[in-house]
């Protein structure tokens, strides 16, 4: 895995990586931040654009009070002192995108600024053990819970969109996206690998979705990233260098960057060469990194203060007047927040103590499964089936769906009501375990979101095949059939019940449930009956007296079986396997 190879570098090399993040969070609000216009996604280009948004003389900016208040949101999550007096600016730099030729923005005097973000780190238990960098200091059940400081949270306005028409060699321009809310989050350079890096954004991630913040659709559209990576020897101070890689758009890219940066830089300084302050940008088709300009060449902004906006005032229940209904009040904002994906986290692991451990917790959050996982309980409203879904989560849903934008999909197509469904429909024993990958394999390709478990299982049949006396001439024609596992079944009992077993899923599609199947197959085989009423006969051995240590009593050899099999069944089949080997071994 890339990210464990950068841990791999930073812990057994003679180099520490600082990384920062410019992290540009699309706000989720009605309309742009300075401007009435709409801000959702448009139809038409140039649709949802005002005078202002085209820059034309003699139109003002009024601010949005929505994107003010979704900032402040983020503020309070990210633990940042609220600056009650704040600045707008404007950033000049012309880009045909941008037609006023400045950016409103709060780079030098912004709303929040020295937060502090908790986040756990997202790797696999016995990754972190084998690493040397990583250790479970305090509580080896616990995460490991990493820290970064918040320099800042600024409020800012998008560009435009330039649209390059190769067949007519010219650029087009799209002011739809002008001015839509954004907050520039910036880090300051706490964070040591890739690793860490996409750990800190998953969280910060879940926190701004929680919060409301941006839209739910993951790193792809709603949050950009500039990654800041410098590489240093051991024994030096950071002097300041940096290289800043532009507008990543995944959690992949940002990994995938970091790691490049780290390996590039980690070359020059082994051969003696500086690290130049350059920006660059990420080529996700080759992989690297690639010049874009020099630190030096970077553009003089020119700020000044926004002539057309006044400062920006913020106010909390100490202050007078705080009622007035066009004022934003920071107490009010807190008390609104739900709590933070962080604290709720602990708040599972109390209440669901009885199935959910920390590991279980990490996985769940590896693989951006947490959030289906909550609304799956709240569904099945009974911790009682909660193991079996966490089971479930852990296997086959893993299997098809193993990462984030995966699991998004899957909660759509599947959603929480279906597969709270399924498992209560899987406890009834309404459907097998067996058949349960193929049902949520057909359920996650559907794209109609109001069809119901039966509409599925009456599709495709999959019903349980729960009949004594269907299931007995199902076995019985299995073993017709199959005349050499009879026999094979006298000297490996355990070979020939699977091959049983697995002929007979395949004929009935996984329709019977493995416990009916071996209870049903080993009645039929009379040569192990007999081994066992043998076994039965003779008493006192200390082999036999550790079977009945088990709990198998002196029975008819049919319910002895069936004994074994409900004591086995609870147990998992190999556990069953090894009572079917006692006996024969004993014999
Ligand atoms: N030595 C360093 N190594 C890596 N990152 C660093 C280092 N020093 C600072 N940084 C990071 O660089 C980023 C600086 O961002 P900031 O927005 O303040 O300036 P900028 O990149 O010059 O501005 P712009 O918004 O125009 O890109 C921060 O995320 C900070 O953590
Ligand atoms: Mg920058
Ligand atoms: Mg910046």
């Amino acid at each position: 895995m890339a990210a464990t190879a950068a841990a791999t570098i930073l812990s057994s090399g003679r180099f520490y990586a600082l990384i920062g993040f410019e992290i540009h969070v699309k706000l989720a609000t009605n309309s742009k931040m300075f401007s009435a216009s709409s801000a959702a996604p448009a139809q038409k280009t140039n649709s949802q654009v005002t005078p202002f948004d085209m820059a034309l003389p003699g139109s003002l900016p009024y601010l949005n009070r929505a994107c003010l208040e979704a900032g402040v949101r983020a503020a309070v999550g990210l633990n940042c002192q609220i600056n009650k007096i704040s600045h707008f600016e404007r950033k000049h730099y012309f880009y045909p995108d941008s037609p006023s030729g400045y950016q409103i923005t709060q780079q030098r005097y912004p709303f929040a600024s020295d937060g502090l973000f908790h986040y756990p780190l997202l790797v696999k238990k016995d990754k972190l053990k084998a690493s040397t960098k990583y250790k479970f200091v305090d509580n080896p059940n616990s995460f490991v819970i990493k820290q970064c400081r918040i320099e800042r949270i600024q409020l800012e306005h998008d560009t435009g969109r330039s649209i390059h028409d190769e067949y007519q060699n010219r650029t087009l321009i799209d002011l739809n996206r002008f001015g839509t809310g954004l907050i520039e989050i910036v880090t300051k350079p706490d964070i040591q690998s890739s690793l860490e890096g996409e750990s800190f954004l998953r969280e910060l991630n879940r926190l701004l979705i929680k919060y409301n913040i941006c839209e739910q659709s993951g790193l792809e559209t709603a949050l950009r990233v500039d990654a800041n990576v410098s590489l240093h020897r051991k024994d030096t101070t950071p002097d300041g260098s940096r290289v800043e890689v532009k507008n990543l758009g995944s959690f992949m890219d940002v990994r995938q960057a970091i790691d490049f940066e780290i390996k590039r830089q980690e070359q020059l300084l082994a051969n003696n060469y500086p690290i130049q302050k350059e920006t660059r940008t990420y080529d996700t088709n080759k992989h690297q990194t690639v010049h874009l300009r020099r630190k030096e060449d970077q553009i003089d902004y020119r700020f000044m203060i926004e002539p057309n906006l006044p400062p920006l005032f913020l106010y909390d229940d100490n202050d007078k007047n705080v009622n007035r209904k066009d004022f934003v009040n920071i107490d009010h904002i807190k008390r609104s927040l739900p709590m933070t994906p962080f604290d709720e986290r602990k708040q599972y692991l109390d209440k669901y103590k009885d199935f959910l451990t920390v590991e279980h917790l990490h996985e769940l959050l590896r693989l951006d499964m947490i959030d289906y996982f909550r609304d799956v309980m709240i569904q099945l409203d009974n911790n009682h089936l909660g193991h079996i879904a966490l089971e479930v989560l852990l296997s086959d849903v893993k299997s098809i769906s193993y990462d984030g934008r995966k699991i998004r999909k899957f909660a759509q197509a599947v959603s929480p009501t279906l597969f709270a469904d399924i498992i209560k429909n899987l406890e009834k024993r309404i459907i097998t375990r067996f058949s349960l990958y193929t049902l949520l394999t057909l359920c996650n390709k559907n794209r109609d979101s109001t069809r119901t478990l039966k509409s599925f299982l009456d599709e495709h049949n999959m019903y349980a095949i729960n009949d004594e006396n269907e299931l007995e001439k199902l076995c019985l024609k299995i073993l017709e059939e199959n005349p050499k596992q009879i026999d094979r079944y006298k000297t490996n009992p355990k070979k020939a019940l699977e091959q049983l077993h697995s002929n007979i899923c395949k004929k009935h599609h996984g329709r019977i449930h493995d416990d009916l199947i071996f209870e049903t197959m080993t009645i039929r085989l009379n040569p192990f009956l007999h081994l066992f009423r043998r076994c039965h006969s003779t008493t006192s051995t200390p082999h036999q007296q550790a079977m009945m240590a088990r709990g198998l009593p002196k029975r008819a050899p049919i319910e002895g079986v069936r004994h074994i099999i409900a004591v086995g069944s609870g147990k998992g089949i190999c556990n069953l396997f090894d009572l079917f080997n006692e006996v024969i071994l004993y014999e």
